[in-house]
């Protein structure tokens, strides 16, 4: 059976990938958003408009990723941010500025959901550490009411990766495409009702972790 890890095994991961094996960051942020927009594009999903709702790390960044190659690939296409930008990582700052080049709407508002027709969940991934309060969790709720498919990146926003309970409120997915390895959370208590169906992207489970 392939290997379910926790999120503290994912960074060890990802961090052993960048910094031992010498991927760089941005190359595993590409990696992983080309399987996101490939997952998109060769599913059956209205893409007249997609909204992708984007926080400010890396689960982010594959969210502007994600949008700047669906905008490419002839999409409409906006990004609603939320949270604090103070918070903003690097990867993420690297993200905005392509996607300024591309003229994508980086500061949509969450009325934008209504008239969405794909919603992309990039609002937290395996970084999510507390309870979720706040802007997080009105944008949680709306994307919960839109009444709209919902493609989550890495892991529905508001799960926990190791145990799969909500962190308050949680995303409930359509779909997921999470990266390299399963996640405890995506297979146990309210983790796979969120997440819908998941697929494991450029899937090392096989592989034992360094
Ligand atoms: N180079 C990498 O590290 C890669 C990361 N990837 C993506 O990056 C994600 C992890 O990114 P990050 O570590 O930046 O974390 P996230 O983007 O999941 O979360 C961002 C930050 O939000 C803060 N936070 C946690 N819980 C919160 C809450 N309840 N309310 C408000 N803020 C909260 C934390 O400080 C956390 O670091 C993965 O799930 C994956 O989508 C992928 O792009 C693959 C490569
Ligand atoms: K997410």
């Amino acid at each position: 059976m392939n290997k379910l890890v926790t999120a503290s095994e994912m960074k060890h991961f990802d961090s052993y990938t960048i910094n031992t094996i010498g991927i760089p960051s941005l190359v595993l942020m590409e990696r992983a958003s080309l399987a996101v927009r490939d997952f998109i594009l060769n599913s059956n999903y209205d893409l007249t408009n997609v909204v992708v709702v984007a926080g400010y790390g890396n689960n982010g960044g594959d969210g502007l990723c994600v949008a700047r190659l669906l905008k490419i690939a002839g999409v409409h296409v906006s990004v609603v941010p939320v949270g604090n930008s103070d918070h903003e990582s690097v990867e993420h700052a690297t993200q905005s500025k392509i996607c300024q080049y591309y003229q994508i709407d980086l500061n949509a508002k969450l009325a934008a959901l209504e008239h969405a027709t794909l919603v992309v969940d990039a609002i937290f991934g395996i970084g999510i550490d507390r309870t979720v309060l706040g802007a997080q969790a009105t944008a949680i709720d709306k994307i919960n009411q839109s009444n709209t498919p919902v493609i989550a990146v890495d892991m529905p926003s508001g799960i926990n990766t190791d145990t799969g309970e909500l962190m308050g409120t949680a995303v409930k997915a359509t779909a997921t495409v999470t990266f390299a390895f399963n996640k405890i959370g995506l297979t146990i208590v309210a983790g796979p009702t969120y997440a819908g169906n998941v697929t494991i992207a450029d899937d090392m489970g096989t592989y034992d972790i360094a």
